[in-house]
């Protein structure tokens, strides 16, 4: 999977610019501020929707605008496909895939799956769980069809057992709703837990390559205890998850581990040893998909040189270039990149005050 072409209206500082990328590595360079990242942040959009940088989505329009538009054109395994966007800054979002019309915004992520590297990436390993159980249920989504539609069920459910418990409903009332709460959080566990046994075989390999000294465990946590039959517990925690008004245990605390010995990873590893874990566990993502769905996924990687010495940035982009994906790559200073790579970019981009152009 990759763009062939990328359209680009009305994003941030930028107006309007049409990109031919190459299915290689493509290297987009320009000053503080002259909209590198902004293109990595639409590529990021077109493929889920939303930013990787703000919460707020309306942030990402033009000041000046009232909508954004994105299309691209992109060689998949299946053939051509054309993908369009168009966001207004009252919420609406209109999607088409090859001229129809997108109701599900998790068409997009199908059909573009996308991973991110910024400097800001390896808050995967310091923030609370959200974020890894976002990055498990990436890779879950991708390996299985099922789990989509499993989640989002467990989610509806978890909603209505919690407001059931704010109510100070029974246990006979909340009972009937766990029967269903176990059957779709089995399920949900049960895939995690094979997409991360299937990682980490992955994993292994290229944590060897960047971090040959140190022996890292990455292990799943189901969000219970795995010795527990869920429906026992969620009748033995009921008289607690009443007083709190919430379900205490459950597939939505779900969590990746990673420690180096007895110790989490990020009171054992430097902030450069860090960024090269995560580095790692989005690669291994990608080679996943690759290997499951024979689909490439495409890299977004922002600022690479920042706390990355030159061995590392090398180690670091002979393994993106050797997974045969397409791959954007930002940075201000183009030498520090070319000079980290085995062979010139397939293509470079130059940004100046939003205006793209191609540099031959
Ligand atoms: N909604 C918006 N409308 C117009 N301009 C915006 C909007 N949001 C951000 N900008 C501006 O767009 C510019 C592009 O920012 P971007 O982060 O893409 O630059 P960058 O080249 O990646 O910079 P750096 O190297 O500092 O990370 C910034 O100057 C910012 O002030």
């Amino acid at each position: 999977m990759s763009l062939a072409r990328l359209n680009i209206a009305n994003f941030r500082n930028i107006l309007s610019a049409s990109l031919q990328p190459e299915s290689g590595l493509n290297l987009i360079y320009g000053e503080n501020g002259s909209g590198k990242t902004s293109i990595l942040e639409a590529i990021y959009f077109l493929g889920m929707g939303r930013s990787f940088r703000s919460h707020l989505s309306q942030r990402v329009i033009n000041i000046e605008q009232d909508n954004l538009t994105l299309f691209a054109q992109l060689e998949m395994q299946t053939g051509e496909a054309k993908l369009g966007l168009r966001r207004f800054r009252n919420g609406e979002i209109d999607v088409k895939l090859d001229g129809d019309k997108v109701k599900r915004l998790s068409v997009l992520a199908e059909t573009l799956p996308i991973q991110v590297i910024t400097p800001e990436s390896f808050s995967l390993l310091f923030e609370g769980p959200k974020a890894r159980r976002q990055f498990i249920d990436w890779g879950a989504f991708h390996s299985d069809a099922s789990f989509y539609q499993a989640w989002v069920n467990t989610r509806r459910i978890l909603k209505q057992r919690n407001q059931l418990l704010r109510d100070g409903s029974s246990y006979s009332t909340i009972q009937f709703w766990d029967k269903e709460l176990v059957r779709y959080a089995e399920q949900v566990t049960s895939i995690r837990n094979q997409y991360v046994d299937s990682l980490n075989e992955l994993l292994k390999g290229i944590i060897g390559e960047f971090l040959p000294r140190v022996d890292i465990k990455v292990s799943f946590t189901r969000g219970w205890d795995s010795k527990t039959d869920f429906a026992e517990l969620l009748e033995t925690q009921y008289h607690r998850d009443l007083s709190s008004g919430n379900t205490g245990s459950g597939p939505h605390k779900a969590d990746l581990r990673l420690r180096v010995g007895n110790l989490p990873v990020q009171d054992a590893l430097s902030r450069g040893q860090l960024k090269l874990l995560v580095c790692a566990l989005r690669i291994a993502q990608g080679k996943l998909l690759q290997e499951q769905q024979n689909k490439h996924s495409i890299y977004l990687v922002d600022d690479l040189p920042s706390e990355l010495d030159a061995q590392h940035r090398q180690l670091l982009l002979k393994q993106l270039t050797e997974t045969g994906a397409q791959i954007f790559v930002t940075a201000i200073d183009p030498v520090a990149i070319v000079d980290s790579l085995a062979s010139p970019p397939s293509k470079m981009f130059h940004v100046e005050h939003g205006q793209v152009t191609v540099v031959e």
